[in-house]
Order: structure tokens, then sequence, then C-alpha cells
């Protein structure tokens, strides 16, 4: 397989159940989405729906209940470096200056000191970053922060990156910083993109597919091609096109948060609570 055609996730029928007996929780129920190499799709939904746990069967830090994630056709076991993750928090090692930090992942797939270092290097350059080399985490705004945790990610080279709400802590100019950098780096690198995101906006910005989620236990209840052409703009956020979109996406969300908050008070006991939980099938639209 050529690099270009590197990257391939496809999940079929995912369940996830956590805890046993009356600490059960079905978190996800026959979830099936794939990410083309090179694509850029973002995951939404209701909160609790099962988003990071879809997320974080594909970096092998949990297993699925029932059916399989594989990336390039291999089975996902376990973490590795094939895969590079982005969470929320920003998970830098405090006591490494930002040079090291995106070396670690090289330090330890054992690349040699001058070329670990010229590498860190790049990426850094590439990120703007390259004059905070020997800064600590400490010292940088989260933003910076964040641009590092991208480049330590890519570093080791990956075909996919996992980003769990990786701009979630950032105030809104740094967050749209940050989704310009990111395209950037995405389109240089052509690695493909598993995005999570409670940012309807963003999600349509940087997606090329966009799957919705339902609230718990989360399937998947569209799948939305972006119609957006690249590179997107700012002023794409403005066009028709975009808000439409948004809107869309908006009334798919809040149905869902809805059909939760009801079936939550009607087990809780209130009655008279009338809320349509729609179908139960997956709607796709373009
Ligand atoms: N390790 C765990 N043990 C028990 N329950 C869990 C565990 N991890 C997640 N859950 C439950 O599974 C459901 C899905 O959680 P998950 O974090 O995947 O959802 P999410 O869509 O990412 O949520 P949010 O948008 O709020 O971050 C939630 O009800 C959550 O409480």
């Amino acid at each position: 397989m050529s690099e270009l055609n590197r990257g391939l996730i496809e999940a079929r029928d995912i369940g996830v159940v956590f805890g046993s007996g009356s600490a059960k929780v079905q978190a996800v129920r026959n979830v099936d989405l794939t990410v083309q190499p090179g694509e850029f799709v973002s995951l939404i939904g209701p909160s609790g729906c099962g988003k990071s746990s879809l997320l974080n069967i594909a970096a092998g830090f949990v297993r699925p209940t029932s059916g399989a994630l594989t990336v390039d056709g291999v089975p996902v076991t376990g973490p590795g470096s094939d895969r590079g993750v982005v969470f929320q928090q920003y998970s830098l090692f405090p006591w490494l200056s930002v040079r090291k930090n995106v070396e670690f992942g090289l330090r330890m797939a054992g690349v040699a000191k001058s070329q670990r270092e010229s590498s860190a290097r790049t990426l850094l350059g590439l990120a703007g970053l390259l004059a905070f080399e020997n800064h600590y985490p400490d010292q940088l705004s989260g933003g910076m922060k964040q641009r590092i945790g991208i480049v330590r990610a890519l570093a080791t080279s990956p075909q996919v990156l996992l980003m769990d709400e990786p701009f979630g802590a950032l105030d809104t100019q740094t967050r749209t910083v940050m989704q310009e950098i990111l395209t950037n780096m995405w389109q240089r690198f052509r690695i493909s993109v598993l995005f999570i995101t409670h940012d309807i906006d963003e999600s349509v910005f940087l997606s090329d597919r966009i799957y919705v989620m339902t609230s718990r236990p989360g399937r998947i209840k569209a799948e939305i091609t972006v119609p957006l052409p690249r590179p997107r703009t700012a002023a794409m956020t403005q066009t028709p096109a975009f808000v439409d979109l948004v809107n869309r996406l908006k009334t798919l969300i809040r149905e869902e948060s809805l059909s939760a908050m009801g079936s939550e008070l009607q087990s809780g006991g209130v009655s008279g609570f009338g809320i349509d939980v729609g179908p139960e099938g997956v709607g796709k639209l373009i």
C-alpha cells in the first residue's frame, strides 16, 4: 500500500458496554464508520453519546465489546505509533522542554538523537514554534501548548490523527487560528483525521464528512458530506451553504439532546414530558 493510500479507518458494528449488573452502561451500539485515507471526518453528537469511547477504540485505549475497528485492514488491539492522539487536556510532560516533548515518541521508537532533533525542529518550525524549543510547557499559552500537542502527535509520522475536543479549552480567537493551523498541517501531511467536537461550526469548517450520533446508546444518526470547496476560508463561514449546514446539524443534535433529556426525566418518574424520539434508522444526507 503506498503512503497516500494509508490511514483507512473502518469501524464495523461496534458496540461498547461499560460495567456490569445494575451499573451496566450501553455506551455505543451498532456503529459503522469509515475514514478514507487522507480524509478529515468529524464525529458530533449529544454529551455522553459515546464519541470519546469510539475515538479511544481507534486509539487502542478501549476494546469494543462487539464488532471491530481496523486501520489499513489491521485490527486495533492497543496504542501504536501509526496513530497520533491529541486530547483536550494538553498532556505535555511539564519536566521536558518543548523540543524534548516533541522528540518523545521518536526517542521511544529508537530514533537517533541528531535525527530526532532535526525532525522536531522541522515540525516546530512549521507550527511557528521554533523560537520556543527550549521553553517548558508552563511558560506557554494554551494555544501554544495545543500546537505542541499536535506537532508531538505528528512527529512519528502516523497515518491517522485522532483528536478529542482538542480546542475545547481555548478561547474563540485562539480556536479559529488553531483550526487554520490544523488545516494547513493536515493538507501538508495528507493524514486521515478523526475529530471530535461539540462546536458545530468547527466541524463544518474543518471536515470533509461529518457523522452525527444519537443520544446514548450512540448510533450513527446521519452522515453528511460537507459541500464546501478547499481551501476553506474564514469568508466561507458567512455563506448560505455553511450557515444552512450548521443549522441542519444543530437541529439534528437538538433532537437527540431532547430525547436524552426526555428519557432521563421519564426514568426519574416525571410524566407528561411529551417528546418525539423520532425514527430509529440512520438518515443519510448529502
Ligand atoms: N470507563 C467507563 N466506565 C463506565 N462508564 C463509562 C466509561 N467511559 C464512558 N462511560 C460512559 O459511557 C457513555 C459514553 O461516554 P463517552 O465519554 O464516550 O461519551 P461522549 O459522547 O464522548 O461524551 P462527552 O461529549 O460528554 O464528552 C457515558 O454515559 C459515560 O458515562
